[in-house]
């Protein structure tokens, strides 16, 4: 079942000769108990898209629901279920973070425990700190804390780890998936690739205000071909099957859609040729290379007169 459904969405900034088109025409549907990663370039227009999901912005065309509800028309309903993590927390800087989490948790109808939760990400230690004096880190980790103490049906997040030590993103990671296996639906915006490979059931990755892929990590990566890169062979190598070969940066590149089939045929040629192969380096495509491939294949851009 569909939790969100965004159908023919725009988000407009401005009018007239200076309006900018920040999301164009936007389909998106997340289900019930769904992780859903939401990627692009910066600018690509995730945040504009979560905002309008949240109901803190009204889309110039198109129509937004969430369970069922309309975000803004319906918004004493809808905003009791959320829980929204922004790119930048506004929390008092003068409060400790247990008071900071208190007063927030003092706005929810179903609040947890405020040190339940701080422990949970793990502040427990930072309790009695004031927020201007927590890390950055740190900082983000209550934004987290606020997120969540309302125990929310819909949680968004985005950037949840940006500025986070290895560690702590890992502790997090495994904090947002315990809340999907509990059932929370989560949306979730980041710039790293691993993080959303690891976390997400399905993304979609935006650029300048459209999704240009969607699916689950698999069916993204799976369209994609591999590449293999090898220092230039003495000997000119010869044309491989269902493979492209080009030069870069002094560097031979075999692009291809079957890796097994094209690496074995150059490596049986070396054998017969006698050739030593240097700097051999075989991938299959990742997130990584469909995301770098992106702007490349789509470079228009969208200035627009009302
Ligand atoms: N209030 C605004 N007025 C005018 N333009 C805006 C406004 N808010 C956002 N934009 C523009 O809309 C585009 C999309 O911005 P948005 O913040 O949605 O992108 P994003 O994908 O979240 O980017 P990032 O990854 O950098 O956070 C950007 O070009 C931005 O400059």
């Amino acid at each position: 079942m569909s939790i969100i459904e965004v159908a023919g969405m725009t988000r407009r900034y401005g009018s007239g000769k200076s309006a900018f088109e920040a999301v164009s025409g936007l389909d998106l549907s997340v289900q019930e108990g769904e992780l859903f990663g939401l990627l692009g370039t910066n600018g690509a227009g995730k945040t504009s898209t979560l905002e309008v999901i949240q109901g803190l912005s009204t889309p110039s065309e198109g129509t937004v629901s969430i369970m069922g509800m309309e975000p803004i028309r319906d918004r004493r309903d809808v905003r009791p279920n959320l829980g929204i993590m922004l790119q930048k927390g506004g929390l008092p800087s003068d409060l400790t973070a247990l008071e900071s989490l208190e007063m927030w948790a003092g706005t929810c109808s179903n609040p947890l425990s405020a040190m339940d939760v701080l422990g949970r990400v793990d502040l427990a230690d930072r309790a009695g700190t004031r927020v201007k004096f927590l890390s950055g880190g740190e900082q983000r980790r209550l934004d987290l804390a606020c997120a969540i103490i309302g125990q929310p049906r819909v949680l968004f997040l985005d950037e949840p780890t940006t500025g986070l030590d290895p560690e702590s993103r890992r502790n997090t990671w495994t904090l947002i998936e315990e809340l999907r296996n509990s059932g929370v639906t989560i949306m979730l915006t980041t710039h790293y690739l691993d993080e959303a490979e690891r976390l997400c059931d399905r993304l979609a990755i935006m650029h300048k205000g459209r999704v240009v892929r969607s699916g689950t990590v698999a069916e993204v990566v799976g369209d994609h071909p591999a590449s293999i890169h090898l220092e230039l062979p003495s000997v000119p190598l010869p044309e491989l099957l269902s493979a492209r070969m080009s030069i870069e940066d002094g560097k031979l590149v075999v692009v291809t859609s079957e890796l097994q089939d094209t690496l074995t045929e150059l490596l049986v040629w070396a054998q017969r040729a006698g050739v030593r192969i240097q700097g051999l380096d075989a991938r299959a495509a990742s997130l990584e290379t469909v995301f770098l491939s992106i702007a490349d294949e789509f470079d228009d851009r969208r200035e627009i007169a009302a």
